[in-house]
């Protein structure tokens, strides 16, 4: 059963004229990692700070495990791990002071403090320099760091804003691979706010595309591409051993095949546009009639076709560059 641990509800948020994040609703469910996705000045950190308190909303409501984050900050810092776009620590102290003195500020007991503190450097795989002071940490570990910062207080949920921020692909790898690792072990519940689809793509369960104040879709992916591409969504392109002329003569039976929308047709290759995956049928409809086929390709949609039609057809833009 889903339970909710961040509800918003009619979220938003004015600068003066300007709708920084407008109406947003959404609901993240316990143990689930939510990508908020979308460019940069699209309202995302604002919502953030909303969620844990930070700014208060013009309109609406954010409530956190069960806690209003505006009228009870407190209690929701107390629940809620963040993480910013850009994490500090005292360069001249090791790892695990810095985290030592982040545990005391967080209330924990001395007698546990150590111990705590090993066991978050052991989590995000930072035991073995956590007697290094951090002015010598590369970017990656310093976001480790401040994932081990932000476990420390054993929070039900962690926010995490532009957490692949300026890492290497191989850090950035490894840093998705450690956050579906807590939150499948842990049963932490995670959003992520960040502007490369592809590192959402990775390890998000859910996603929403939230473009200049607003949430212009959620779901997983399947979801979203149906929403998208309708009942268009499947396509199926076959090659065959041989030239198709027209008229095709399977075309005509082919086409009363209540799946199949479209089919076209060029040189050697077949492409299908269906509203169900029939590409088993197809093969084997193929096959059974003597054509040999030489491949088989089934286009699945990625977040990048998602939002690049999101951001296209609801905002009119065209401007959209792939952050691979
Ligand atoms: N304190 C503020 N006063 C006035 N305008 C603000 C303030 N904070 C944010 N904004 C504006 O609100 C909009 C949303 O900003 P926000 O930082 O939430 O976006 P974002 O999606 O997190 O983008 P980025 O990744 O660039 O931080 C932007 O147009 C920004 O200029």
């Amino acid at each position: 059963m889903d339970v909710p641990i961040i509800q918003l509800k009619g979220l938003t948020k004015r600068y003066g004229n300007h709708l920084a994040v407008d109406n947003l609703n959404l609901q993240v469910n316990k143990g689930e990692i939510f990508g908020l996705l979308g460019p940069n000045g699209a309202g995302k950190t604002t919502s953030i700070l909303m969620m844990l308190g930070l700014t208060e909303p013009t309109e609406g409501s954010a409530t956190v495990c069960g806690y209003n984050a505006t009228t009870d900050p407190i209690k929701v810092k107390t629940k809620v791990g963040y993480m910013p776009d850009s994490v500090g620590f005292y360069d001249h102290m090791t790892a695990l002071d810095n985290l030592l003195y982040i545990g005391r500020l967080n209330g924990l007991a001395e007698h546990q403090l150590k111990h705590k503190v090993e066991l978050v450097l052991e989590l995000v795989g930072l035991s073995e320099v956590g007697l290094k002071k951090t002015a010598t940490f590369s970017r990656g570990m310093k976001q480790r760091l401040g994932l081990a910062e932000v476990l420390i207080k054993g929070p039900e949920v962690i926010i995490l804003d532009e957490p692949t921020l300026g890492i290497d692909p191989t850090g950035v790898k490894d840093f998705l691979v450690l956050i579906r690792k807590l939150s499948r072990e842990q049963g932490l519940t995670v959003l992520l706010s960040s502007h490369h689809l592809h590192h959402v793509q990775q390890v998000c369960d859910r996603v929403g595309i939230f473009v200049e104040g607003r949430l212009l879709a959620e779901g997983d992916l399947p979801q979203l591409a149906e929403k998208l591409f309708g009942k268009n969504g499947y396509v199926t392109s076959i090659a065959l051993d041989e030239h198709l002329s027209h008229p095709w003569p399977p075309e005509r039976v082919l086409q009363g095949w209540d799946a199949i929308d479209d089919i076209s047709y060029q040189g050697e290759t077949i492409v299908f546009s269906c509203n169900r995956n029939i590409t088993p049928s197809l093969v084997r409809f193929l096959v059974e009639n003597d054509h040999n086929i030489m491949s088989v390709n089934q286009k699945n949609y990625g977040l990048d076709d998602i939002y690049q039609r999101y951001f296209e057809t609801q905002t009119g833009k065209s401007d959209y560059k792939r952050t691979a």
